[in-house]
Parts: C-alpha cells; structure tokens; sequence
C-alpha cells in the first residue's frame, strides 16, 4: 500500500510551498493550513472577530482585513500572545482542514492527500498523519530569505526563533528534504520521495 496521508512542514521559509507545489504536480492534494487560517480570519469571519477582540483594533488595516505583519510583531516577540494566537486559531483551522479530508476521499477514496501545516510539532499533530515530511534549510537561509522578503533582521530573527528550531523538527519527522541549495537539487530529492511514497 502507498502512503496516502502526508503531513508536511518545516521552518519559516524553509520551502513549504515549493514542496506543497512539487506534490501538487505530482497529483497530490494539498490541504495549506496557511491559505485555511487566511480565509478564517478575514473580515467578519468567527475567527477574525476573536482576534480582534483579543489583540485589538490595532491589528486592522484600514479595509478591516488583519494587518499580518502587525500581529506578527505582537506574537513573535512573546510566547503568551503566541499562546493565544494559537488557541484562536487552530480548533478552526483543523476542523476546516478535516473537512477538506472528507470532502476530498469522498470524490477521491485512493486519492493522496497533504496538508502543510508550519506548527504540525509544536502543535504535536505527528499522530495525525501516516508520514510527516519536513523540508529544512539552515537558519543563514532561512534568514536571507526573509531579508529578503523585506523584515528586519531583528524580526526575522525573532520569527525563526519562535519556531523549533529546524534539527527537533527533523527529529520528529520520517523524511527531511534539505532546501540549502539549487531548486534542482531539492526537486531530485522530492522525486526520490515520491518513487519511495509508492513503493512503501
Ligand atoms: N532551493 C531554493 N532556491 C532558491 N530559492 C528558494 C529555494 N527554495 C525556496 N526558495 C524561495 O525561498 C522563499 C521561501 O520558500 P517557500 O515560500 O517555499 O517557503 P515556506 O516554507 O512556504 O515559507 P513560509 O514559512 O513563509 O510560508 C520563496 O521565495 C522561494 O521561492
């Protein structure tokens, strides 16, 4: 039987997404736990008055939609309101993403499916999943590329530091991809992923 249900994450910038779209194009599905917790919190949903409530007005923009890189300013500097953020958040995002599960088997019973979810260890979801697959990259990538996305080292640094770091994330996974070098290089080891995805 081939592995069907994959968890996959990674640190900050590590290459979740390049990952999410290489599975993609391998017929994979994929759940993004990250584009579920933007659909939640936009304006008016549940979840965005929550977050409004706890963190407030202070995190809008004009147009009302949450200003991201504000409340990330609030939560990656301190742990409490990370704690929060999370406890807003996640029950959501998870029944949102089990959700998408059920709807998809339906349609697809043999169908794979993989769901990218940043925080799967620190939020201990391994047990959710029949493989979690970790994409990781050294902490000088992690931090040029959000450099290069425009933060501040100060904050970037502080993103990457509120996350385990990548090494207790590889630990708990079945497979790490290492993303330091050419896209070529990670897409030759996502190719020997998959090849091992259907033989196991
Ligand atoms: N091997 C690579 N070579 C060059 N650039 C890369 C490589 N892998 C990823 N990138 C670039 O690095 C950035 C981060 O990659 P990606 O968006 O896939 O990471 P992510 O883990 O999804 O990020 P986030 O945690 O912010 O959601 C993107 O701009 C991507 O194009």
């Amino acid at each position: 039987m081939s592995i069907s249900y994959l968890g996959l994450t990674g640190g900050i910038a590590a290459g979740k997404s390049t990952i999410s779209e290489l599975l993609r194009r391998a017929g994979w599905f994929v759940i993004d736990c990250d584009a579920i917790a933007r659909e939640l919190t936009a304006p008016g949903e549940q979840t965005w008055q929550k977050l409004v409530d706890a963190f407030g007005g202070g995190i809008l923009n004009e147009d009302q939609s949450i200003d991201r890189k504000k409340l990330g300013s609030i939560v990656f500097g301190c742990s409490q309101s990370r704690k929060t953020l999370n406890e807003l958040t996640h029950p959501a995002i998870l029944e949102r993403w089990h959700k998408e599960v059920i709807h998809f088997r339906v349609r697809n019973p043999n169908g794979k499916i993989a769901v990218s979810v940043p925080l799967l260890h620190e939020a201990a979801l391994e047990g959710e999943f029949e493989r979690v697959l970790c994409v990781g990259c050294s902490y000088a990538t992690q931090l040029r590329r959000l450099l290069a996305r425009g933060l501040e080292r100060e904050e970037a640094e502080a993103r990457i530091d509120s996350q385990w770091p990548t090494a207790r994330k590889a630990e708990r996974s079945d497979v790490l991809l290492w993303n330091d070098g050419s896209l070529e290089l990670l897409e030759q080891q996502f190719s020997h992923f998959a090849l091992a995805c259907e033989a196991s």
